[in-house]
């Protein structure tokens, strides 16, 4: 784990943003001017105040979205290359389980979409499955799942694809604290075994990034530029009692100050 701190210098880059812009088509200004460039194995965190572009610029990563003006390089090519190439995988605050599929078969959606066989998606959804703790809830319906229970599954559903880059969009948003801090730790366990994944996470919650994340993009309100990129260069594991140690306070205080300028 410590790896994922000391080779992030010397790793391969992973997003470039280069001035990047978006305005809608409406003339709103969603991103102005962002420059970034994120390496393999970093856990990095957008926080910003609501509106400020955050998944404005996760739709033009995944490319759903074009940018208006500005470079952007996803995995050294353009954001529609890499998800064709299943280099991208996403996970967002609403599960987006399909409530009339079990979990094995909502987890092992993207493999039935690029046509692997039934006993190979079994073999990964299981695989993944035990990695989030929900091997034994393999054959429940979404319904039957807790919200941090349905979380995990949205986790393992991206992970079946060994993505390079992980998006997290408020994955966490709608849990309760308890719950929130056990995924996250959870989350870190997870990135800690694949030296290679890149995490980009969203979310409001200044503690929820500082706890988490390598770096944290602080975010300007709209347009939204980069008002900071902060390092929190504490080593992993990181556990529960990172949360009460001065360094956390004084990284939490550098967020919220970047936040208000
Ligand atoms: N399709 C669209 N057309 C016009 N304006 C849009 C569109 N999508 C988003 N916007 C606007 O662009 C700005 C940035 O939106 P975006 O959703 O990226 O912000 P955000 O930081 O993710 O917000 P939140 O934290 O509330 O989710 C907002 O003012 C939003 O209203």
């Amino acid at each position: 784990m410590q790896q994922h701190m000391e080779l992030t210098a010397v790793r391969k880059e992973r997003v470039r943003m280069g001035q990047l812009s978006k305005v809608y088509p409406d003339g709103t200004v969603a991103v102005k001017d962002v420059n970034l460039s994120i390496n393999e194995g970093e856990f990095l965190s957008f926080v910003g105040p609501s509106g400020c572009g955050k998944s404005t610029i996760f739709k033009m990563i995944t490319g759903l979205s074009g940018p208006t003006d500005g470079t952007l390089e996803v995995m050294g090519t353009t954001p529609k290359q890499a998800r064709k190439q299943s280099d991208t995988a996403f996970v967002f605050q609403d599960h987006t389980l399909l409530p009339w599929s079990s979990v094995i078969d909502n987890v092992s959606l993207p493999l039935a979409i690029r046509g692997l066989s039934r006993k190979e998606r079994q073999l990964e959804a299981e695989r993944v499955l035990e990695l989030v703790g929900l091997k034994d809830y393999m054959k429940s319906m979404p319904r039957q799942l807790s919200g941090g229970m349905k979380m995990r599954a949205s986790i393992a559903r991206a992970l079946i694809s060994k993505p390079k880059l992980l998006l997290m969009d408020e994955p966490f948003g709608a849990l309760d604290e308890i719950t929130r801090q056990t995924l996250q730790l959870e989350l870190l366990d997870l990135w800690s075994q694949d030296q290679e994944m890149t995490v980009l996470f969203v979310t409001h919650n200044v503690f929820e990034a500082v706890f988490l994340s390598t770096r944290i993009a602080v975010m300007t309100p709209r347009p939204g530029k980069i008002a900071a990129v902060i390092d929190v260069p504490v080593p992993f594991p990181r556990s529960e009692s990172f949360r009460t140690t001065p360094e956390f306070g004084q990284i939490v205080r550098s967020v919220s100050d970047a936040l208000k300028h």
